[in-house]
């Protein structure tokens, strides 16, 4: 059998230690995969930087093109079906990494501002994969919760008997947007352009808008002139070359990584490798998850005023967005731009919540909560 040739986005954690047993591993960065490195390339593996199209795989050897990211936005799937090249993505794998960042920064925010989120309502629009477990986490957290997913309710119109499923136009109104929908053009339910000119005139300055989605769901050029208490935007249009307005309204402004933790990416990698393994009637090797590094070390908390405080705290300790955002903050917008790309590769390594301990005073109700989070208490 000839040696297989896989092309795989230098992001990919531990690329060389998962996928060298099935042949000669060529890492070069997502941006950067042309179409000449991959003439004799039998599979590409991306995550979200690659544009898969016609002009990248035409006349070249790909057979199969895994992703271990979720969005299918840089995936022309039309094409490679008519090519007959297999295609899988790794859906779902980092839905907990994007559900814990939007929590955090709910408790960050209430803290901020000084309000009981117990107090408020949670629209949330698309409840797929993160939508969905932002929900239960809200739901466990005492949060008030709507929500929006015309697709699903089309799919399984029982859930309207069960789940606070309603319209977007009443979502709109909830004291807290968040959106976690794919970017879509086509088809009955297209996203780009969700949330309009004309819906954003509609919002009102308490109300609170997070984008850890993609950019062009909502519409970004409205969205900078409309009067909010917070935008939280971890998602763009263009990245990096981020828009300017929009970015000085963020109360916190990431560089699209809401994602990113390592248990994340290393799902992403290790689905795409199962999938691989399979198309390839290769029996799975296990011994790169010897490379994986242990649990973090237990997390210490102080005794705070209320229980709102100290989730904040413990969250706030796994991993901050407000330090991702300090990461690329500048006066000069040239320099965030800059900065953009460059932190989201040297990213800090951080783990979900499940890889967490806490070290905790005897607070039973506060330890139920966290074990119903997934964390472990000790
Ligand atoms: N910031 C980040 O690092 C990350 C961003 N993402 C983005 O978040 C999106 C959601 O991710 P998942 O939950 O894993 O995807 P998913 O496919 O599991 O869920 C998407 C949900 O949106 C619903 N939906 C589609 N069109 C809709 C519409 N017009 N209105 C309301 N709901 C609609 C679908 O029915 C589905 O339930 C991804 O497509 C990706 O673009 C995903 C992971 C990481
Ligand atoms: O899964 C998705 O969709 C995402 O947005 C990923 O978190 C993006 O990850 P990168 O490939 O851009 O690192």
């Amino acid at each position: 059998m000839t040696k297989k040739t896989l092309v795989i986005d230098d992001a990919v954690p531990y690329a060389k230690e998962i996928f060298s047993h099935l042949g000669e591993v060529i890492t070069l960065p997502g941006r950067d995969i042309c179409n000449h490195h991959l003439l004799n390339a039998d599979a590409l593996i991306v995550r979200s930087r690659t544009q898969v199209n016609e002009s990248l795989l035409k006349n070249t050897a790909v057979k199969y093109v895994g992703s271990t990211v979720v969005g299918l936005d840089h995936i022309d799937q039309h094409y490679l079906s008519t090519e007959g090249i297999t295609f899988y993505s790794a859906q779902g794998c980092n839905a907990n990494s994007v559900a814990e960042y939007v929590i955090t920064i709910l408790f960050q925010l209430a803290e901020h501002f000084g309000f009981d989120l117990s107090r408020k309502t949670l629209a949330i629009i698309g409840v797929g994969n993160v939508g969905s477990r932002v929900y239960s986490k809200a739901k466990i957290l005492g949060i008030e919760c709507l929500l929006n997913d015309p697709p699903k309710i089309e799919a399984n119109p029982d859930l309207l008997l069960n789940e606070p499923y309603t319209d977007l136009d009443t979502c709109l109104k909830a004291d807290i947007i968040t959106v976690h929908t794919p970017l879509t053009s086509n088809g009955k339910h297209p996203t780009l352009d969700l949330i309009s000119a004309e819906k954003l005139k509609r919002v009102e300055p308490h109300q609170i808008i997070i984008n850890a989605a993609r950019g062009g769901i909502i519409n970004e050029a409205a969205w900078s002139k409309t009067k909010t208490l917070a935008n939280i935007i971890d998602c763009w249009e263009n990245e990096p070359y981020i828009d300017k307005a929009l970015y000085d309204t963020a109360f916190i402004a990431t560089p699209h990584i809401a994602g990113h933790s390592l248990d994340a990416k290393v799902a992403g990698s290790s689905m795409v490798y199962g999938n691989l393994c399979k198309h390839w009637q290769i029996t799975p090797d296990k011994s790169w998850q010897k490379a994986l590094p242990k649990s973090p070390e237990p997390i210490e908390i102080q005794n705070l005023a209320n229980k709102q405080a100290t989730l904040c705290q413990i969250f706030s300790k796994t991993h901050n967005p407000q330090a991702d955002d300090l990461a690329i903050r500048s006066e000069n917008h040239d320099e965030v731009e800059k900065k953009y790309e460059k932190f989201r590769r040297n990213f800090p390594v951080y783990r979900e919540w499940q890889q967490q301990k806490v070290l905790l005073p005897s607070d039973k109700n506060l330890c139920n909560t966290l074990l119903s989070l997934g964390f472990r208490c000790h």
